[in-house]
């Protein structure tokens, strides 16, 4: 009888012992193996080496770049995030991360980018791979360049003219506090009409007219601002089947209850995945009304090319070079080479020779393009201005506004909007010192992209300031910190990093100065850093000199406008 008990009591303990067992050794297992990885050498706190709950945490209460930034000041130049994430901010490391030169090896963008495809179709921004990407930037790369930006406005005039609209809105909306002449306008969306407005009639044969008061483009742009639910934040991103198949019983909840659910132009279901769209079952072109709209202005581009109503020439809409690649691929007598996951190429094969093969845009690559230079310069130009505006008209700043109106208007500008700006008063505008200090100053206080721009280390993985960070790791540079080095931009301990100063940038000797144009990171660096930059400083310098040369500004707190929504 005693035996048999023994026997019970040891089977039935083993049982759970060596269900305790497995689970501690695995524990152990897991323990030894993160503690040993050598992302693990890498400096961070605990708790990283193991989990991404950490990072995940900080996302979710919209402290990441607050939380990485000080981990830079605690640790160092490369610190890291989680098992999988490392955060770089020195000199040397974003060199040899984002400028990837041919001896460090290139280093891919991080699968984040997935999310910007448009129609199914990757784009140059959204390209992960530096032969995905070349062949697209190199073909829009002439129109972006700076002799082109400034011929082009020479000769067309299209940003000035959109200065004139600028002010003619606040005139025609604008409403009247108190006894004065004074207007009071919500300047971030106008700030946005206005990026809208360029960036269109850069792209397009026929740009769009918000500031004019198309109330149609006008609330697709509003609609367009990235809300809460449209940031993709890292558990959308660990979880991704997860957030989809959640979106889809809200999409079923919706329907049941015959709610509206509100498409905005900045959804990405239809593309996180790179799932193609299809293009027939959609209610729009791409899903999205602002999709629908960008897709729409493509075709009108591409039509009037085919009727040699413009050609590919750097003076005409971008949208026409990319028209004229898709042109050339459908015309040419080549076979098709092997299918692609990309609804917006044509891989093509030279039937008589090995010459390799070529890569074209389709329709749907073209709009995809031209999508996303729209909404790289939307948010981002609207961002920067509105915070010129702002900034500059807080009281604490009132100097620095009365330091830029006689610049401004000393630049004597016509106050006429329909003729082009010549040569010499775009140089002048260009050239101005005080507007040139406020608008690096914004870039560098508020930049428009505060999130980490991300690449994945190449296999075999790489040394980073005396530290090795493995193959595949996601690494990242963040905007903010670097544009905080208190090392280049307050050098002289006489001004605040965190301080919106534009004299530090005339202050500055002529070494500090070139380090601080060197070191600001707001557009990026490298060859995947911002292709629209000359056109976005331009767009920028234009309105701020077209403000100040007529106009102070104040906020007006008592009079808050909301552009009319329809
Ligand atoms: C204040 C204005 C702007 C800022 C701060 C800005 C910032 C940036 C940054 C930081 C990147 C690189 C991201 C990375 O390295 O991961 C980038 C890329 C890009 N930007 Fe901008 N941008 C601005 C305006 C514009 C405008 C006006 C356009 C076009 C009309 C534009 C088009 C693009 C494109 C196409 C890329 C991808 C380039 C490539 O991968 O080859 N941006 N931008």
């Amino acid at each position: 009888m005693a035996t048999i008990v023994q026997t019970l009591s040891v089977h039935q303990l083993s049982t759970a012992s060596w269900v305790c067992l497995f689970a501690l050794l695995a524990l152990i297992a897991f323990v030894i193996r993160q503690s040993t990885s050598p992302i693990a050498r890498i400096p961070g706190p605990l708790l990283t080496k193991f989990t991404i709950l950490p990072i995940v945490y900080q996302d979710h209460i919209g402290n990441r770049t607050k939380w990485t930034e000080g981990l830079h000041r605690q640790y160092g130049p490369v610190v890291r995030l989680s098992p999988k994430e490392v955060s770089v901010s020195s000199s040397a490391s974003i060199r040899d991360v984002f400028t990837g030169s041919a001896k460090a090896g290139y280093y891919p963008k991080a699968p984040i980018f997935n999310i910007f495809q448009h129609y199914g179709a990757r784009n140059a921004f959204s390209s992960i791979h530096s032969e995905n990407h070349s062949w697209r930037r190199k073909i829009v790369a002439g129109n972006y360049a700076q002799t082109a930006i400034v011929a082009k406005e020479a000769k067309h005039g299209s940003l000035w003219k959109n200065v004139g609209r600028f002010l003619n809105m606040i005139k025609r909306e604008g409403t009247t506090s108190g006894s004065g002449p004074a207007k009071s306008i919500d300047f971030f969306s106008a700030c946005r009409f206005y990026a809208a407005d360029n960036v269109t009639s850069h792209l397009f044969i026929e740009g769009s007219d918000a500031l004019d008061g198309d109330q149609e483009i006008r609330r697709i742009i509003e609609d367009s601002a990235e809300g809460p639910s449209d940031v993709m934040s890292y558990f959308k991103m660990e979880f991704e089947t997860l957030n989809s198949a959640i979106d889809r019983i809200k999409g079923m909840i919706f329907s049941l209850l015959n709610l509206e659910q509100k498409s905005t132009g900045r959804s990405r279901p239809a593309t996180a995945s790179g799932k193609q769209v299809d293009l027939e079952q959609s209610q729009w072109y791409g899903g999205t009304a602002i999709r629908d709209w960008g897709f729409k202005r493509f075709l009108m581009t591409r039509d009037a090319l085919e009727q040699a109503r413009i050609d590919t020439s750097l003076e005409s809409p971008v949208g026409a070079k990319l028209a004229a690649n898709s042109m050339e691929g459908e015309k040419s007598g080549w076979i098709d080479g092997p299918p692609v996951q990309d609804a917006g190429i044509r891989l093509l094969k030279s039937s008589a020779s090995d010459e390799g093969l070529l890569r074209f845009y389709r329709n749907e690559g073209c709009a995809s393009e031209c999508m996303d230079q729209f909404l790289a310069g939307l948010d981002t130009v609207g961002d920067t201005l509105a915070y010129v505006l702002q900034t500059l008209s807080m009281t604490e700043n009132r100097r620095s506004q009365q330091a830029l109106i006689p610049e401004c208007s000393s630049l004597d500008l016509p106050q006429e909007y329909d003729v082009p700006l010549s040569s010499k008063q775009l140089a002048d505008i260009q050239a101005a010192l005080y507007v040139e200090a406020v608008l690096k100053e914004t870039l560098r206080a508020f930049p428009a992209s505060t999130t980490a721009f991300q690449r994945t280390v190449p296999p075999g993985g790489r040394m980073l300031e005396g530290h090795f960070v493995p193959g595949d790791t996601i690494i990242g540079g963040i905007p903010t910190t670097i544009n905080r080095d208190t090392s280049v931009f307050d050098r002289s301990c006489t001004f605040d990093v965190d301080q919106w100063l534009p004299q530090r940038w005339l202050d500055a000797d002529d070494n500090t100065l070139a380090e601080m144009n060197r070191r600001l990171w707001t557009f990026g660096s490298g060859g995947r850093g911002c292709i629209g930059k000359h056109l976005a400083i331009l767009e920028m310098k234009l309105l701020i000199v077209g403000i100040y040369s007529r106009c102070s500004t104040a906020i007006d707190d008592e009079t808050p406008v909301k552009v009319s929504k329809k």
